[in-house]
C-alpha cells in the first residue's frame, strides 16, 4: 500500500501511517509534477490546504481510492473529479472551527479596538489615546455569513460578548427553535442592521467575488469586515476602496485572493486591515486533531472500508468489518438513557473504542445528539441534531482508542454525573454493560426500571412483591456490583409503572433512587 503525503503532517501522525505501511512518502510543497510522478501507483494521497490536487493528478493516480484531506475546506482538491473516478474524498470538519472562529473574534476585535495602531504607536514612544477610539461590540448587531461549524461557533461567540447575532445561510433550512443563537434573515437585512459582517463560508460559485463594491455599499457606514472561510469571497481592491472612501471602519483577513499572500499586497500593506497568515486552524490542539482524524479516517478506510467525514458519499457504510449501523444505534440507546438520567447536562461525551474507532463516528455523534434530544421529547434529527445541541449550549466530544477495555468493540455516552458503556454482543445484541462502574448486562428495551440500592438480603423480593401486587410483569433483571456496599438492577417491565408507585418503590428498604426509563 502506498501513501503519499504532500503536506506537512504532526508527527505523531505521520508515524501512525508509517507503523502502519511500508511505503510512506512525505512530500513538502511538492510542484506538480512531483506530485504526478508519485502518485502513479499511490492508494492514497494526503493534503492539507496548501496542495492542489486537480484533473490532471486524478486522472494520472490510476490506483488511487482515496483523497483526503486535513481540514475542513475542499477548495484545492477536485472532488467532482475524483467522484467520477470513485475515489473517496474524505475530511475533517469540526475540529479546527473553534480555533477558526476565536480568530475571526481576534479579528474583529483588533479592528474595532484599533489593536493594530495601539500596538505600533507604543513601539514607537507615541502615546495618544484620543486617536484611538475605537468601536465597542456589546449592544451592536453582528451579521455572519455562513451558518456552519465555523458561522455558529462565532455566533456562540458573539452573543457572549453581547452582540445582536444574524446569520445569512441559503442552505440552512430550519429556522432553530430552542435557544436560537443566531436568527436567520435575508442577506439584504444581514447587510443593512450589522455593524460587523464575519464571512465564515466557502467559496463556490455563488460565493465566489460576492463581497465586492455593490455589496460594500449595502453595508452600513462605518462598519467592519472580517473574513476567515475563503479568501476568493472578498474583492480586495473593492474592500480598499470601501476602507480609503470612509465607508468601513475597518477588516480583518485571515484569507486572501492569493495565497500565500505578498507583502506589497494592497490589503497587507492597509493601515486598516488586519490580516493574519490564513492560521485559522493553526493551534495545537487543531493541527494534532485534523492530522490525526484524518489519518484515522484514511486508515479506516483503506483496511475496512469505513467512510467517515466524506466530502463526496455521506453514508454509512454497512458492509464492513463491525457493525456499524448496530453501534449507531447501541449509541442512541445510550444516549437516550443518559437523557431520562442527566436531562440538565451541558456536556456529552462520546468514546468509541476498538476497531469501530476508525468508522463513521460522525453518524455515532449525530445519534447521540439526536437522542438525546428525543429524550427530552425535542424534535429533532440526524442531520440537525448536532446544531440543536450547539445552539442550546450542550457540547458534545468524542474520544477514540484503538482498544476497548473489556470487549473488542465498546461505546461510551457519558455526562459529568453519569458514564454508561455498552457493546453488541456477538456484534449483533445490543447490551449496557457498565453504569458509572457497575458491571452489568442490561437490555435497552422498552421500559426499564432503573435503580441504585443498599446490597442487602432482601430488596429484590420486596420489589417483586410491590410489582406483583400492581399487576406489572418483570419480563428481565439485570444486577450490577462494583465491589462495594451498593448495586444497581435494571429491570425490563411490561407495562410502565405509575408515579405513585415508582415513589413507592423509591421508599422501599434499601432502595437509594429508582428512574422509569423509555427505550425506543
Ligand atoms: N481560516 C482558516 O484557517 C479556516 C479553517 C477552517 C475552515 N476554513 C474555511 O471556512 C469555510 C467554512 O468552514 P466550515 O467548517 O464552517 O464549513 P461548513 O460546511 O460547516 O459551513 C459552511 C456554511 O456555509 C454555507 N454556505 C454555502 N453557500 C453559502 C452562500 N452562498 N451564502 C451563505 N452561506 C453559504 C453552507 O450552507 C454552510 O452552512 C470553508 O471554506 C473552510 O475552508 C478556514
Ligand atoms: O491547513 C490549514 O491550516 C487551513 C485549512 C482551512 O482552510 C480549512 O479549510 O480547514
Amino acid at each position: 500500500m502506498k501513501i503519499v503525503v504532500c503536506d506537512r503532517l504532526e508527527a505523531k501522525a505521520t508515524r501512525k501511517l508509517q507503523e502502519k505501511y511500508d511505503q510512506v512518502v512525505l512530500l513538502e510543497s511538492p510542484d506538480r509534477q512531483t506530485i504526478i510522478e508519485h502518485s502513479a501507483d499511490a492508494d492514497a494521497i494526503i493534503v492539507r490546504s496548501h496542495t492542489v490536487i486537480d484533473r490532471t493528478i486524478i486522472e494520472n493516480s490510476p490506483r488511487l481510492r482515496v483523497l483526503g484531506r486535513a481540514g475542513s475546506g475542499s477548495y484545492n482538491i477536485d472532488v467532482e473529479a475524483a467522484s467520477k473516478r470513485g475515489i473517496v474524498v474524505l475530511h475533517t470538519p469540526f475540529i479546527s472551527s473553534t480555533s477558526t472562529a476565536e480568530l475571526a473574534i481576534a479579528l474583529l476585535i483588533g479592528a474595532a479596538r484599533k489593536l493594530k495602531e495601539a500596538t505600533a504607536d507604543m513601539a514607537g514612544g507615541k502615546w495618544d489615546r484620543g486617536a484611538l477610539n475605537g468601536l465597542e461590540l456589546s449592544g451592536q448587531t453582528v451579521g455572519i455569513i455562513g451558518y456552519g461549524n465555523i458561522g455558529r461557533k462565532v455566533a456562540a461567540i458573539t452573543k457572549a460578548i453581547g452582540m445582536e447575532v444574524l446569520a445569512y445561510d441559503p442552505y440552512v433550512r430550519y429556522q432553530q427553535t430552542e435557544s436560537p443563537v443566531a436568527d436567520l434573515v435575508s442577506l439584504d437585512e444581514l447587510l443593512t442592521r450589522s455593524t460587523a459582517v464575519i464571512v465564515c463560508c466557502p467559496r463556490t460559485p455563488e460565493t465566489a467575488g460576492m463581497f465586492n463594491a455593490a455589496l460594500f455599499a449595502r453595508m452600513r457606514a462605518g462598519s467592519l469586515l472580517v473574513n476567515v472561510g475563503h479568501g476568493q469571497v472578498v474583492v480586495e481592491k473593492d474592500l480598499i476602496a470601501a476602507l480609503d472612501s470612509g465607508h468601513l471602519f475597518g477588516a480583518g483577513l485571515d484569507v486572501f485572493e492569493e495565497e500565500p499572500t505578498r507583502r506589497e499586497t494592497a490589503v497587507v500593506q492597509h493601515p486598516r486591515v488586519y490580516t493574519t497568515p490564513h492560521i485559522g486552524a493553526a493551534t495545537m490542539k487543531a493541527q494534532e486533531g485534523v492530522c490525526t482524524d484524518i489519518v484515522d479516517k484514511v486508515i479506516g478506510f483503506l483496511d475496512n472500508g469505513y467512510i467517515s467525514g466524506s466530502i463526496n458519499l455521506p453514508v454509512v457504510d454497512e458492509n464492513t468489518e463491525v457493525n456499524i449501523q448496530g453501534y449507531i444505534e447501541l449509541a442512541g440507546k445510550l444516549a437516550s438513557m443518559v437523557s431520562q438520567l442527566d436531562p440538565a447536562t451541558t456536556r456529552l461525551c462520546l468514546q468509541v473504542n476498538g476497531k469501530l474507532a476508525y468508522s463513521d463516528t460522525g453518524a455515532l455523534e449525530n445519534r447521540v445528539a439526536r437522542e438525546f434530544l428525543l429524550a427530552r421529547r425535542q424534535e429533532a434529527s440526524d442531520i440537525n441534531a448536532r446544531f440543536l445541541l450547539d445552539d442550546q449550549g450542550i457540547s458534545i466530544s468524542l474520544g477514540k482508542a484503538d482498544q476497548g477495555s473489556a470487549f473488542v468493540n465498546e461505546v461510551e455516552v457519558a455526562t459529568d454525573n453519569y458514564s454508561l458503556k455498552g457493546t453488541l454482543l456477538a456484534d449483533k445484541f445490543p447490551r449496557i454493560v457498565e453504569v458509572n462502574e457497575y458491571k452489568i448486562e442490561a437490555v435497552p428495551q422498552g421500559t426499564m426500571l432503573f435503580f441504585r440500592n443498599y446490597d442487602r438480603p432482601g430488596v429484590i423480593g420486596s420489589l417483586g412483591r410491590l410489582l406483583g401486587e400492581k399487576n406489572i410483569n418483570v419480563a428481565n433483571m439485570r444486577l450490577g456490583f462494583r465491589g462495594d456496599d451498593e448495586a444497581i438492577a435494571m429491570v425490563n417491565i411490561d407495562t410502565a409503572v405509575d408515579a405513585a408507585t415508582l415513589q413507592e418503590i423509591t421508599r422501599l428498604d434499601n432502595i437509594i433512587d429508582c428512574f422509569q426509563l423509555e427505550f425506543t
